[in-house]
């Protein structure tokens, strides 16, 4: 199955909750066309679809944690083979949030040729996820929740970052403050 995917081009975006992951690739698709794949929105459609998959992930996002790695990888990669024939390139976003689930996509599917490193401070990502978390209907937009997101992420996904800046593959996009906090 992964065969499908041998020559694709993959680009893996990571950043801190709520750091604008989503709003870079957004931008991305509109520049270079490529397809923009989020691990989040894939599980929250596993949890939307009721079934009792989707029962276990929600009780797990909820409490800011990661869900298994093989669940999200098998969605993931079901996800990609599905655009392969058409797509220029993969944005990942959300993936890899530890360093397992690098090495594991590695295994299963193949290498990065970059890693776009999504920057904000904590006091804003949070800012911006209360704010969210007024329209965005994702249970997992509260203050409690948000707090564990941080913390896992500062344990689990910032050593990804490092690990692929070994490899000089990580390129930083800053979000200016010219933007807005
Ligand atoms: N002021 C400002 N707000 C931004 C910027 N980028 C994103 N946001 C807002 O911050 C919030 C989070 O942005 P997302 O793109 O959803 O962030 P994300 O990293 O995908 O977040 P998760 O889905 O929680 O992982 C949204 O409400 C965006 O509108 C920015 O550059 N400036
Ligand atoms: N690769 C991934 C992506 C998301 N997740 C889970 O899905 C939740 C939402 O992910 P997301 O990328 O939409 O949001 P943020 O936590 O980055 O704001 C995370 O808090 C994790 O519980 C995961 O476990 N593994
Ligand atoms: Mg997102």
């Amino acid at each position: 199955m992964a065969e499908k995917l041998k020559n694709s081009k993959i680009i893996f975006v990571v950043g801190g909750p709520g750091s604008g992951k989503g709003t870079q690739c957004d931008r991305i698709v509109k520049q270079y066309g490529y397809t923009h794949l989020s691990t989040g929105d894939l599980l929250r459609a596993e949890v939307s679809s009721g079934s009792d998959r989707g029962k276990t992930l929600s009780a797990i996002m909820e409490r800011g944690e990661l869900v298994p790695l093989d669940t999200v990888l098998d969605m993931l990669r079901d996800a990609m083979v599905a655009k392969a024939a058409v797509s220029k390139g993969f944005l990942i976003d959300g993936y890899p949030r530890e360093v397992k689930q690098g090495e594991e996509f590695e295994k299963k599917i193949g290498a990065p040729s970059l890693l776009l490193y999504v920057d904000a401070g904590s006091d804003t990502m949070v800012k911006r996820l209360v704010k969210r978390g007024e329209t965005s209907g994702r249970a997992d937009d509260n203050e409690e929740t948000i707090k564990k997101r941080l913390e896992t992420y500062y344990k689990a996904t910032e050593p990804v970052i490092a690990l692929y800046e070994g490899r000089g593959i990580v390129r930083k996009r800053l979000l200016r403050v010219v933007i807005g906090g």
